[in-house]
């Protein structure tokens, strides 16, 4: 008995088997969909795929348990224009900005879940916040998190006006520690580390922490003056990267806003 008995017998969709799509099957088929229950959908699908038992580019199922939509925004409407009438169907999309209103014109009676996960899904390690519509009932919004917490945490939203800031906050939130990464290995370098030196430091140092904050009892404000000795090395760079006018919290206050504002954008329809 598995968390994806009905999946496995009624079938689920993927329409876009990019990024997002491929990481949330890879956590999926890992424990335990069946590939032969999966029918993806996308014309350009990557090689990796293709020699997994998935259903790709086949005749959909009549009356599939989950259709998932994880195009880009841009595509959505093409994309939307493909799939069939459903019956029965629970309707997940994790595309940036495309509201419930937009889905529900082509799914009128649907359920619908919109979700917005984050790509650390591909190693079980995402977070995804949902929100579903007037059509989803208990049991639907159980499904789509039975279907998200097989590729890392989930937490439900109250309203579908947080989904834009949960984009620019968590969604895009994996580049930016990307990014910071490369900064910590930059600034290495830049004080005589070699370059591989430096980005196996930095790329440690950025894992290690947060893992610390997930399983410490303490605050991340906590760990973070555990690590500050009084008058130490640590002080000294807090005090540029705290910097009120000029360091991190405003910055990352424009770029979460910057994200969030694109999210809004991508919500009325502009490319
Ligand atoms: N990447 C991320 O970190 C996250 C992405 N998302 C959302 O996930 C969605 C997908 O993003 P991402 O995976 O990055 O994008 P990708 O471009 O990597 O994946 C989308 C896939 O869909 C394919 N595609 C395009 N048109 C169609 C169509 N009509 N029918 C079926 N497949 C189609 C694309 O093919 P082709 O390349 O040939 O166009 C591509 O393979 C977006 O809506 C995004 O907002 C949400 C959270 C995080
Ligand atoms: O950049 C994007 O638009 C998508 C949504 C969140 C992460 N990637």
């Amino acid at each position: 008995m598995s968390d994806f008995d009905d999946i496995n017998t009624r079938g689920l969709v993927l329409v876009g088997c990019g990024r997002m799509g491929g990481a949330m099957l890879k956590g999926w088929l890992a424990r335990g969909l069946e590939p032969g229950a999966v029918t993806v959908i996308d014309p350009r699908l990557a090689p990796e795929w293709q020699d997994k038992g998935l259903r790709v580019n086949a005749e959909l199922p009549e009356n599939p348990a989950v259709l998932v939509l994880a195009v880009k925004p841009q595509m959505m409407a093409e994309a939307l224009g493909e799939v069939p009438v459903l019956i029965d169907t629970l309707v997940v999309s994790v595309a940036a900005g495309t509201t419930i209103a937009t889905f529900q014109n082509s799914f009128p009676t649907a359920p619908i879940v919109r979700v917005m996960p984050n790509t650390p899904a591909a190693i079980g390690k995402g977070i995804s916040a949902m929100i579903g519509n007037d059509k989803t009932s208990a049991a639907h919004l159980d499904l789509a998190e039975t279907l998200m917490r097989a590729v890392g945490r989930v937490v439900r939203l109250d309203s579908e006006d947080q989904m834009d800031a949960v984009t620019g906050l968590s969604g895009s939130g994996p580049a930016y520690v990307f990014h910071m990464i490369e900064a910590m290995a930059k600034a290495g370098e830049a004080q005589g580390l070699s370059a591989d030196l430096a980005l196996e430091l930095a790329r440690m140092t950025v894992a290690g922490a947060g893992a610390l904050a997930i399983d410490a009892d303490e605050d991340p404000a906590v760990l973070r003056q555990n690590v500050t000795s009084p008058g130490g090395t640590t002080a000294a760079g807090l005090s540029v990267l705290m910097d009120a006018d000029a360091g991190l919290p405003p910055l990352m206050a424009r770029t979460v806003a910057a994200a969030t504002e694109r999210g809004r954008e991508l919500g009325k329809g502009n490319a």
